[in-house]
């Protein structure tokens, strides 16, 4: 039983690594790793799928610590037993987003800062690839935080190529649910580390996680109609660009 779900979420991740060509072989890829169910979750996949596939890959785990106090222990413990190489990258981000900034919404900073500290290092170390573990319901809740936020229809996409830093960003369990992942993690028995973020579960992310898990239990099936619509949207199926945008002077 504990064997054909590991062997349906392994075979849900590489389906999406191979639609997306997200790993080639000799690929070098950073694993953000937060201590997170969903980190701890990507890396335990990719390094178990790792064995299976006829594709070279090595896989290095980095941490951007924020100058909080975290469990690092747990995090270092993990990656050794799957011999994963473990960088902790100590930042003054939290300084940064809390006091200097006093920011009254630390989260897109915060969140800014760590993406330029993953990248820098990432590349320092050599590697061409990060993997970070986003699931479907995050590519959902981006869509309606951009939506109704910013009246844009957008979310992430599964892989990026970000040109500053030459690195390749992918997702590789797009297509597993947030409670899909969270049952893989307790199966697996994967070790879970606390988040300290003096905001942690007070975001804007987190009302769209509301949002959508209000939804879903309304329409059971809104999750995968979202994954269906990303994958099949066709702009045709859109407004038109304006033809002109102001009015003739006779309108
Ligand atoms: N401090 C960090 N260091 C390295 N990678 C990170 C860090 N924070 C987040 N990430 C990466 O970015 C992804 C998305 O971050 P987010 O803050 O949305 O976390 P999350 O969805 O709660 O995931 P997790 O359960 O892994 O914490 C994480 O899954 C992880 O791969």
């Amino acid at each position: 039983m504990k064997d054909s779900y590991l062997k349906w979420f392994k075979g849900k991740v590489k389906r999406a690594i191979t639609n997306y060509g997200m790993i080639e072989d000799g690929d070098k890829i950073a694993v953000g790793l937060s201590g997170g169910k969903d980190s701890m979750a990507l890396l335990h996949v990719l390094n178990l799928i790792r064995r299976e596939v006829p594709v070279d890959y090595r896989l290095h785990a980095i941490y951007v610590n924020p100058g909080w106090p975290v469990e690092i222990d747990v995090m270092e413990r993990f990656c050794q037993e799957r011999d994963v190489p473990f960088t902790n990258k100590i930042t003054d981000i939290g300084e940064v987003v809390f006091y200097d900034r006093n920011e009254k919404n630390p989260c897109a900073l915060c969140a800014n800062l760590r993406r330029g500290a993953i990248n820098n290092t990432a590349r320092d170390l050599g590697l061409n690839k990060l993997a970070l573990g986003h699931h479907l319901d995050d590519a959902i809740e981006t869509f309606f935080m951009s939506l109704i936020f910013t009246g844009q229809f957008r979310t992430f996409s599964p892989v990026t190529f970000m040109d500053r830093s030459g690195i390749t960003l992918i997702r590789p369990m797009i297509y597993l649910t947030g409670q899909t992942v969270e049952t893989f993690a307790g199966r697996e028995n994967l070790p879970v580390v606390k988040s300290l973020c003096p905001v942690n579960g007070e975001t804007k992310r987190e009302e769209m996680k509301s949002l959508v898990s209000g939804l879903s239990q309304q329409y059971p099936e809104l999750r995968t109609r979202f994954l269906t619509a990303f994958q099949t949207l066709d702009s045709k199926n859109l407004w038109p660009p304006m033809v002109r945008r102001r009015p003739m002077p006779d309108l």
